[in-house]
């Protein structure tokens, strides 16, 4: 029958043709029956469906009552500890299936790295080849990819336990008002044998402990997250993470520092809360850290974030995909410690509150009301007394208002889609509004801020940096120079097959090895001394941090240099800023 079905069909399509062919093949070159062979085939298949629903059977079964699971979901930071852990565990690296990842490092991670496989070129025609320069071009390729389990299940022992590993991606459609559908979120089930779940926490306060034994000298730095990537429980996106920034190393009154430092400690003290509690004072502490540009407002936050170990939460209040509501959602779900940056919040171009302006319109209505009276009063009075002088101070008001509403009313729409002041002011302490934070907000204006926004409560501290003075120009000099020394000193310490690499290195290189000599042969005493000379030469209160900091940097490991050019800078810097010319002749 079969026959005769392939034989009719046979002419019909090439498939068919073959499947002709190779049943003709098995009855006339090997003597097997084709049908037999097509019922063995089925009975194959047929057994290894059962065989396969069996097995997911079992293992349902094992799953349901033999082993406990935990689920991860990529949106959460556990899954970033998760996954660099499972790329560093040796049964996972030999795995059949893995998937690869690349990994970017920051600055910091990839240095020692790199430091042994530098890439030397000259300059070519530039300058005839003498010097030598740094070349990453072939670095990209020499960087790993990292190595973790592939989609499905993976199965490794780890401390004596087995652990199962499944990686399972999932569309997700978001319902919640952060907006729309969104990409597919990956989930992780991790599952070991046993009714008792605690070799999974173990596992993963292990792969916490990994991710963060690198870290624990970091500063970790939180944005919000984009609009289509939020979630309930995740608003905030890791950034960056940067090494500790040492307290030293910002020049700030020394007093101020330890007034604000010790005010910082007593609020993060585990026993704050309760007293707070006991008085009925929200758990809120913030401060404004005002001055020109560049005087250390940033870093000192980043100081303070570095000291108390915590980590840093930055809210650019012009970011348009922050609004009202964002932003309020955004205070509730921060860590019980952290430090939240609101920067320059004079520039944020706060919106006037819609309701601000209607009371503004009523008043002015109410103003130009009595005005008009007044007017008809005066004409009258005028008309009695002939006293037709200076124009009444009522008058004046609401024009003053009017132009006030032109920057922040209807007259500037665009304005109305930001944030209101309300709005931050609700943010920062409406009800909802996390406590146990610390709220720093910096601002180059400071009398251009709301008062509302700066009352105590809001604002517990306020202080000020201000351009260097004489000592804290020599201060940055010296610590400029001092900690250059030092690590090179600490290298030499350390370890022979280091210190033979820097000096071999340094030997090809005729500016490094010159610029190494130049550092070496001040020592420390002259070092004082020149760092306070140079203090001298700087004139008190003119000069921001950062633009000295500016000026040393070109110079960072020539400082009898710096010394010798820093008057013809100054004087030069000096012209600049009196012609208010952003174009700088001597650098
Ligand atoms: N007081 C300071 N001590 C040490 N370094 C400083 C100080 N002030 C500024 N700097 C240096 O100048 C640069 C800019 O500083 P920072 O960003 O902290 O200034 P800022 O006051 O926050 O500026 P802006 O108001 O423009 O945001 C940094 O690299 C920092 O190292």
């Amino acid at each position: 029958m079969v026959d005769t079905i392939l034989t009719t069909t046979g002419h019909a399509s090439p498939l068919a043709q073959l499947v002709l062919f190779v049943y003709r093949l098995l009855g006339t070159q090997f003597g097997l029956d084709p049908s037999m062979v097509l019922a063995i085939l089925g009975f194959v298949w047929g057994a290894l469906k059962i065989g396969s629903q069996i097995y997911d059977s079992i293992q349902r079964f094992v799953d349901d009552y033999l082993m406990c699971a935990m689920y991860v979901s990529e949106d959460d930071h556990i899954y970033m500890h998760l996954m660099k852990w499972l790329s560093h565990h040796p049964s996972i690296k030999n795995n059949q299936y893995l998937m690869a990842q690349t990994v970017w490092k920051s600055a910091w991670e990839e240095e020692d790295e790199l430091e042994g496989a530098l890439f030397w070129t000259n300059g070519g025609e530039v300058d005839g080849g003498d010097n030598m320069y740094l070349n990453f071009s072939n670095q990209a390729a020499k960087s790993s990819p990292r190595f973790v389990p592939a989609m499905g299940s993976t199965a490794f022992w780890h401390k004596g336990t087995y652990f199962r590993v499944y990686r399972k991606k999932e569309s997700f459609v978001n319902t919640h008002s952060w907006g729309g559908p969104m990409k597919d979120l990956e989930e992780v089930r991790i599952s070991c044998f046993g009714r008792s779940i605690d070799p999974i926490k173990q596992l993963l306060s292990d792969a916490k402990a990994l991710y963060y034994n690198d870290t624990r000298q970091k500063t970790t730095i939180y944005r919000p997250r984009v609009k289509e990537q939020r979630r309930d429980h995740n608003m905030w996106q890791q950034v960056a993470r940067r090494p500790v920034r040492p307290m030293s190393t910002v020049v700030l009154d020394s007093c101020e520092k330890h007034d604000i430092l010790s005010d910082i400690n007593e609020y993060l003290h585990p026993s704050t809360p309760r007293w707070y509690a006991s008085r009925g004072i929200p758990l809120r502490r913030g401060y404004l850290f005002h001055g020109p540009p560049g005087t250390g407002k940033t870093s000192f936050s980043f100081a303070l974030a570095g000291v108390f170990g915590i980590d840093i939460y930055v809210i650019s209040l012009q970011d348009p995909g922050v609004n009202e509501e964002d932003l309020a959602t955004l205070f509730t779900k921060l860590p019980r410690r952290c430090i939240v940056l609101l920067e320059d919040i004079d520039t944020a171009g706060l919106r006037r509150d819609p309701s601000a302006e209607n009371e503004d319109k009523a008043e002015d209505d109410k103003s130009e009301d009595k005005n008009k009276k007044d007017k008809k009063k005066k004409q009258k009075r005028k008309a009695e007394t002939s006293d037709s002088e200076s124009e009444s101070e009522p008058e004046r008001k609401p024009k003053k208002r009017s132009s006030r509403k032109k920057g922040f009313g209807k007259s500037n729409p665009a304005a109305l889609e930001g944030i209101s002041l309300s709005g931050l002011l609700n943010a920062i302490d409406g009800v909802a509004s996390h406590e146990g934070r610390i709220l720093i907000m910096t601002t180059n204006k400071p009398e251009a801020l709301d008062e509302a926004l700066i009352r105590p409560g809001r604002v517990d501290v306020q202080v000020n940096f201000s351009n260097a003075t004489s000592v804290q120009a020599g201060e940055l000099f010296h610590r400029m120079y001092e900690a250059s020394r030092m690590k090179e000193t600490t290298k030499t310490v350390n370890g022979t097959a280091r210190v033979e690499e820097v000096v071999e290195k340094t030997n090809d290189q005729p500016t490094a090895r010159h610029c190494l000599d130049e550092l070496d042969s001040v020592t420390a005493e002259d070092m004082k001394e020149i760092a306070e000379e140079f203090g001298r030469r700087i004139p008190e209160g003119i000069f921001s941090p950062a633009e000295i900091q500016g000026f040393l940097l070109k110079r960072k490991k020539f400082p009898r240099r710096a010394l010798d050019e820093v008057s013809e800078w100054v004087e030069a810097s000096l012209r600049q800023k009196e012609a208010n010319s952003k174009v700088l002749t001597v650098q």
